[in-house]
């Protein structure tokens, strides 16, 4: 496994939030000088209220200012749902955090998926990496797109976006956004990002909280085994961070560093 992934525990979220704030504000000021603008991808699960409670909070000085309006978000993984069904991520996002913003704060464009493709699921993968296509090139000019960020989540086997472990899609090279029908974690029908352009990202930072996840940690940092948050570890090294409580790693031997950028 990549080494050098960074591994950050806090005493709770009350804690991580602060240094997830300023880790994303790091990403996007990065983003902002390299193409004027900062492209997020986002997972569903526990992340978008987590990151709520990163981003809402006041800022403290222009540095430390979230400049909405030059935010592109998009979905990591995506329900093949109604963009207000229950289980839509981003009806979650938007619940958690894009209600939220003041009123009188330049909005983010946010890149759902298209609800009128939900009847068949490799049309809305499809249609999906057309968006993407559009905001970071052509395919004959890049072989994968390249976000500044991708917020992810770790399930309880292992899974992140919806790449589940054993899964056919952990192999897909070619494709940027892939479908999947058969998710164990419901609801079945799903779009993901691939694993190369989750590699690919700048920056790919996880998210974990609560003792339910320690057993699988433990297997993603001691022993791998393959499993999509491992691999997606290996696949950027330094280049990935994780923001975790201390309940979520109690018992894994990788060592943790203080929090600096
Ligand atoms: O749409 C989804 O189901 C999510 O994107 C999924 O990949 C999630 O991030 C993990 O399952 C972790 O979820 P928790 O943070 O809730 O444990």
């Amino acid at each position: 496994m990549g080494k050098q992934v960074n591994l950050y525990a806090f005493s709770g979220v009350d804690t991580l939030a602060p240094a997830l704030r300023a880790y994303v504000i790091a990403c996007q000021n990065a983003g902002l000088q390299r193409h004027g603008v900062f492209k997020v991808g986002v997972s569903g699960g526990s992340l978008p209220k987590t990151l709520a409670q990163a981003l809402l909070a006041r800022s403290s000085s222009d540095a430390d200012t979230v400049r909405w309006d030059k935010w592109e978000i998009f979905f990591a993984d995506e329900r093949a749902v109604p963009l207000d069904h229950p289980d839509s991520n981003y009806a979650l996002l938007k619940a958690e955090l894009l209600d939220k913003l003041p009123a009188d704060t330049p909005q983010p464009t946010v890149h759902t998926i298209d609800p009128e493709q939900l009847g068949d699921t490799q049309e809305l993968a499809d249609v999906y990496e057309q968006v993407l296509v559009r905001s970071f090139a052509s395919r004959d000019s890049v072989k994968l797109p390249i976000f500044d960020l991708l917020l992810l989540g770790c399930g309880p086997d292992g899974h992140t976006c919806s790449l589940f472990p054993g899964h056919e899609l952990l192999r897909e090279t070619s494709a940027w956004v892939a479908p999947i029908e058969d998710s164990p974690k419901p609801p079945p029908k799903r779009i993901t990002l691939t694993l190369p352009v989750v590699t690919h990202s700048v920056r790919v930072a996880f998210v974990a909280t609560g003792g339910g996840k320690k057993e699988i940690m433990k297997e993603i940092f001691e022993e791998g085994k393959g499993l999509p948050c491992a691999l997606v570890n290996e696949g950027t090294g330094e280049r990935c961070s994780w923001f975790v409580d201390n309940a979520a790693v109690e018992g894994v031997s990788y060592p943790r560093r203080p929090f600096s950028l």
